[in-house]
């Protein structure tokens, strides 16, 4: 059952992460447009080959609702298969296997996979400081009947900072913690970073002890633990084997997908510190006949230190309560025993949204294409990615492979 590994990433384009403050604003169909002709000039393909679309939605609701009827209709496009996913930080995993299922059902021959995140230019009305300040504080509703103001603020879980402290918490209180391992995560992405011109803090070098020094956001998790959000966007073009044949790069096959999606955490979560991405992991290694051991690389979704802790663990790349023994035991940078986060991760390259997961994808097909430049991985033929949304509540896991 599963994929059989016919359909592959064979372009890519992101923007620079940059500052919301000084990021150039964009309307999001324009941004849509852009990300598609730059995603298509890189796999060397033309629209008119493009007949699927995958979009990400949220961002659109002011617009219109109808979100990708409403860009195939603005932009010319004639799609055959046609989806919005909206899966928070595993939107980017969830994209590229629908895309590849719709693409070996035989709908369609190349999807569109797009997440335009920059910011639109300002109405008349809106005053740009507030529109920071909810940029900044994003993540949880407090409309009234959203289910977070009901269930979750007035027990003090205010957005995902306190979210994944406290999934650390529980996970210090069963296994221990170390607090200089899970700074060394930081650090070692940091060092793939430096090698990453496009990474925002490219050129930033940075020690354990400047971790560790960093304010305390949510006790145990210091600002140097938690991602930067950015403005940013990104798309990846999959496409069918026939189509992957005439393209640029050398593609990365999607052999294998998992997603699995829980109880909210923390607050209704059986064990927090298992987490979905067990299952989605295992279903993506079976399918695509690999054991973790097998990969040469993994890119796993870091919107904190603690979440590439739990997805070491829970994806089997160690035993349960090993994790912080597996990092200060391995090299993660690119040079390393276990390449992870070769772009930087989202903690050093930035987090543009939910398009920040589509960085990890990125990066795996960018090494797996062996255009990574001074970071490329001597051999790189099999790459894991996982994606990770709410309070790892929703998780996604892909296995790319090189033909
Ligand atoms: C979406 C999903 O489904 C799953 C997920 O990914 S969950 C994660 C979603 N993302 C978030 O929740 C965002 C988390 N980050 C934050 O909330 C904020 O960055 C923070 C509270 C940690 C820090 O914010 P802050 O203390 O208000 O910092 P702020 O005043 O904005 O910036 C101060 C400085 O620190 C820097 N900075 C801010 N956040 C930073 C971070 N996370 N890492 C490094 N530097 C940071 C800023 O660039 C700024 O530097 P300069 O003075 O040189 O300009």
């Amino acid at each position: 059952m599963g994929l059989k590994g016919q359909a592959a990433i064979v372009g890519a384009a992101q923007y620079r992460p940059e500052k919301y403050a000084t990021a150039p604003r964009m309307f999001h169909l324009e941004q849509v447009a852009d990300l598609a002709a730059r995603a298509l000039q890189d796999a060397g393909l033309q629209a008119s080959d493009l007949d699927g679309l995958v979009i990400n939605g949220p961002q659109f609701h002011e617009a219109s609702v109808f979100v990708p009827a409403m860009a195939a209709e603005y932009l010319g496009m004639r799609l055959n298969f046609a989806e919005v996913v909206d899966l928070g930080g595993t939107t980017s995993v969830g994209m590229v296997w629908r895309a590849a299922a719709a693409i070996e059902l035989g709908l369609c021959q190349a999807v569109l996979c797009v997440l335009p995140a920059r910011m639109a230019p300002l109405g008349p009305d809106e005053d740009p400081a507030w529109m920071a300040r909810a940029m900044r504080f994003g993540g949880h509703s407090t409309a009234f009947g959203a289910p977070e103001a009901e269930f979750d603020l007035p027990y003090g879980h205010m957005g995902q900072n306190t979210g994944y402290a406290m999934i650390a918490q529980r996970y210090a209180a069963r296994y221990g913690y170390d607090p200089a391992a899970m700074a060394k995560i930081a650090v070692d992405q940091r060092t793939n970073a430096l090698t990453n011109p496009e990474a925002m803090f490219f050129g930033k070098p940075l020690s354990a002890e400047e971790v560790l020094a960093s304010k305390m956001v949510a006790d145990p998790l210091h600002v140097l633990e938690i991602v930067m959000p950015v403005a940013g966007g990104a798309a990846v073009i999959v496409a069918s084997k026939e189509v992957a044949a005439r393209a640029r790069n050398r593609p990365a096959f999607v052999t294998g997908f998992g997603e699995h999606l829980a109880f909210k955490s923390p607050s209704y979560a059986a064990e927090m510190t298992e987490t979905p991405i067990g299952p989605a992991s295992r279903r993506a290694f079976e399918m695509a006949g690999l054991k973790p051991g097998d990969v040469d690389a993994a890119q796993i979704y870091d919107c904190y230190t603690i979440t590439v802790l739990l997805t070491l663990e829970d994806a089997g790349f160690c035993e349960k309560g090993e994790g912080m023994r597996f990092v200060r035991e391995h090299d993660l940078t690119w040079r390393g025993n276990f390449p992870m986060n070769t772009h930087g991760g989202q903690l050093s390259f930035g987090q543009a949204g939910s398009a920040g997961g589509m960085s990890q994808v990125i990066e795996a097909f960018t090494q797996l294409a062996g255009r990574a430049g001074d970071r490329q991985l001597k051999r790189c033929d099999r790459v894991y990615v996982s994606g990770t949304g709410g309070v790892m509540s929703e998780q996604g896991a892909l296995i790319l492979q090189g033909a």
